[in-house]
């Protein structure tokens, strides 16, 4: 995986994963990668985070990168224990050079049209849409979409596994990012398996 339409186009949902312990990280990449769910998103929300990175590369098959990345301190971290493709809420002056300069596939959060020119002026033109359901949802990524033609969007964020398909039908969203594929507490991998094989069939 080189680029970020190799990322974006993996599968048609990104897990975003909130992980505290870092015993459940090798069970629930695992089920994830079994159920046809390569790209695993996890944030850096808990201590465990970094841990968690480095764990989950030892899964094969696995393609692990950061999520929730908002400074050099975290970008540095993060590729350190093995991250491959970074993803952080937002974009900014400083940060969305600061993370291209990683050269890894990069999906910053943009949720405006002043986000996205920021991007393109940085070369950008895949973002994350986030938090994409209170941003105006759908409607406002198609209207988004509209003049901004050249770009494509990971919209995250309050989507479900009811809402993705929706999301997917639109030309403009290549994939989804969201939490469901795993439930917070002890993770079952049964059935983190069998959610991962319904989000891998989701499609265009
Ligand atoms: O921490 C980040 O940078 C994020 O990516 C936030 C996530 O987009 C949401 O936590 C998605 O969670 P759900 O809305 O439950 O699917």
């Amino acid at each position: 995986m080189k680029t970020v339409d190799d990322l974006m186009t993996l599968a048609p949902v990104i897990p975003v994963l909130v992980i505290h312990d870092v015993a459940h990280a090798r069970p629930i990449a695992e089920a994830l990668v079994k159920g046809g769910i390569r790209a695993l998103e996890v944030t850096l929300r808990t201590p465990a985070a970094i841990e968690v990175i480095q764990e989950m590369t030892r899964v094969e098959g696995a393609v692990v990168g950061a999520g929730t990345v908002v400074s050099e301190r975290q970008l540095d971290q993060a590729i350190e224990a093995g991250a491959r493709f970074i993803v952080s809420p937002g974009l900014t002056d400083t940060f969305g050079p600061a993370a291209i300069e990683r050269n890894l596939p990069f999906l910053p959060g943009v949720s405006d049209a002043g986000d996205i020119m920021r991007g393109l002026e940085l070369g950008l033109d895949r973002f994350k849409f986030f938090p994409a359901e209170t941003s105006g949802g759908l409607r406002a990524l198609k209207a988004l979409a509209a003049p901004f033609y050249q770009c494509k969007f990971c919209p995250t964020g309050g989507i479900t596994a009811e809402s993705a398909p929706l999301w997917l039908a639109e030309p403009a969203v290549v994939c989804v990012g969201g939490s469901w594929l795993v439930p917070p507490g002890e993770p079952d991998p049964a059935e983190i398996e069998t959610r991962a094989r319904a989000a891998a069939l989701l499609g265009h």
